[in-house]
């Protein structure tokens, strides 16, 4: 029976968000958290089940009722989109809650998106799968999630849940095993179902999450143009300081399109400097640690991350506990940033090459957890998503 294990990073935007949803470059990196999938494959059950720690709650498909949705898309819909599938599999479980509630109450927004991920991501996967024409699915299976990733934090948890789920389903399908998944072709094809699975919870995602949490290092991103791959050194130190202000990506990125629709040249010069900024800091990420002293590069990259979080300042996105984050950081030295869609969410603070011989750090680490923030120490830039065989 079929059974692995699949680990896939989370995110940070080092530059250009919300630029980025204008078409202009971001910079992206992969954190040491992430999400992990086990898959088990069960000869005697007719169930597929999802046990999501972060939502606190387990969904059940029945296989048949599947099966007949299949059936019924691919019968109404021989040429089926993506975009019809999304739609049918929206009414599929709104009719499934309505029938199994019974007037109880119906599932948190959150878990409910959850759960249209995953039925979305493995239909997808049944309907596109290589060989036998008209798949369906026959051997129950059960997935436990985890993750070391606050949702709705602008770590980029959906992408990485995304990315996983969409890993698992089309090794379950055949469309590659866990030796090749790393191939080019197959990268892309989990990149794009975790796009796919992004669009279940933000309306229009630029495709940078989905694309840094499979690939994995520093990507420069520009929305529907691609990404490419920076060549690093080695990963950069950070930490990441949970501001516990939670919101939602999208809410933050419609209050931004309506700043734009109001000052559209003003807020596009402001994208034109984030765009600036990106370019004087390649050069920096891809010199690191080819030199014995970074440490005028490390100068170079405070003042872009200074200058970085004052654009976003600009555009209304900061939040007084980011600001109290900033302000902790600053007077001890550091240079930190808010990332991803802001108004809440997470800081980064940058750190030097050898932060734990320093006392100042260890005052920070202590001052920002007094304050009440969580504070995480890890790395920008390392692996991206992993298969691996699973024990018993
Ligand atoms: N570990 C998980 N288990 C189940 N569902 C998850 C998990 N992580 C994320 N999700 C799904 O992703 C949604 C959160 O997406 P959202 O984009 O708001 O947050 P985020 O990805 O953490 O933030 P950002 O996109 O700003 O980086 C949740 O509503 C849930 O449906
Ligand atoms: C705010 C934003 O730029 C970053 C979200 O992590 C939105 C997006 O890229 O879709």
């Amino acid at each position: 029976m079929l059974q692995f294990q699949v680990h896939s990073p989370g995110k940070v935007i080092l530059h250009g968000e919300h630029a980025v949803v204008y078409q202009r470059p971001a910079l992206a990196a992969v954190v040491g958290l992430g999400t992990k999938l086990q898959f088990r494959q069960q000869s005697d059950s007719q169930v597929a089940s999802f046990q999501l720690e972060a939502l606190n709650c387990t969904l059940e498909i029945q296989l048949s009722d599947f099966n007949t949705f299949l059936a019924n898309f691919r019968s109404q819909n021989p040429k089926g989109s993506t975009a019809k599938l999304l739609e049918e599999v929206r009414g599929e479980i709104d009719k499934q809650l309505e029938r199994s509630n019974n007037g109880v109450p119906a599932l948190k927004a959150t878990t409910q998106r959850a759960f249209i991920s995953i039925y979305y991501l493995l239909a997808g996967a049944v309907l596109s799968a290589p060989g036998e024409d008209e798949l369906t699915l026959k051997t129950g299976f059960q997935v436990h999630v985890e993750s070391e990733l606050n949702v709705g934090a602008g770590l980029g948890s959906s992408a990485s849940y995304g990315a996983a789920l969409a890993t698992a389903f089309l090794i379950l399908t055949g469309h590659f095993d866990s030796e090749s998944y790393l191939e080019q072709e197959n990268l892309a094809l989990i990149s794009h179902w975790a796009y796919e699975s992004e669009r279940v919870n933000h309306g229009t995602p630029s495709g940078v999450d989905n694309t840094v949490c499979t690939y994995g290092g520093i990507v420069r991103f520009v929305k529907g143009q691609g990404f490419e791959s920076l060549s690093i050194h080695k990963p950069l130190n950070i930490l990441l300081v949970d501001s516990r202000v939670s919101r939602s990506t999208a809410d933050i990125v419609a209050k931004v399109r309506h700043l734009r629709d109001a000052f559209p040249q003003l807020i596009d010069a402001i994208w034109q400097a984030c765009e600036e900024l990106v370019k004087a800091a390649i050069p920096l990420y891809e010199s690191f640690g080819n030199e014995q002293d970074d440490s005028s590069k490390f100068e170079q990259l405070e003042r872009l991350f200074q200058m970085n979080n004052d654009l976003l300042k600009a555009i209304g996105v900061s939040h007084p506990k980011l600001e109290q984050i900033f302000t902790i950081a600053f007077k001890r030295g550091f240079f930190s940033k808010l990332t991803g869609a802001g108004a809440g969410g997470y800081a980064i603070v940058l750190l030097p090459e050898n932060y734990q011989g320093n006392e100042v750090y260890w005052k920070l680490k202590e001052e920002l957890e007094a304050a009440g923030f969580g504070i995480h120490v890890t790395t920008a830039g390392g692996e991206g998503l992993r298969v691996s065989s699973l024990k018993n």
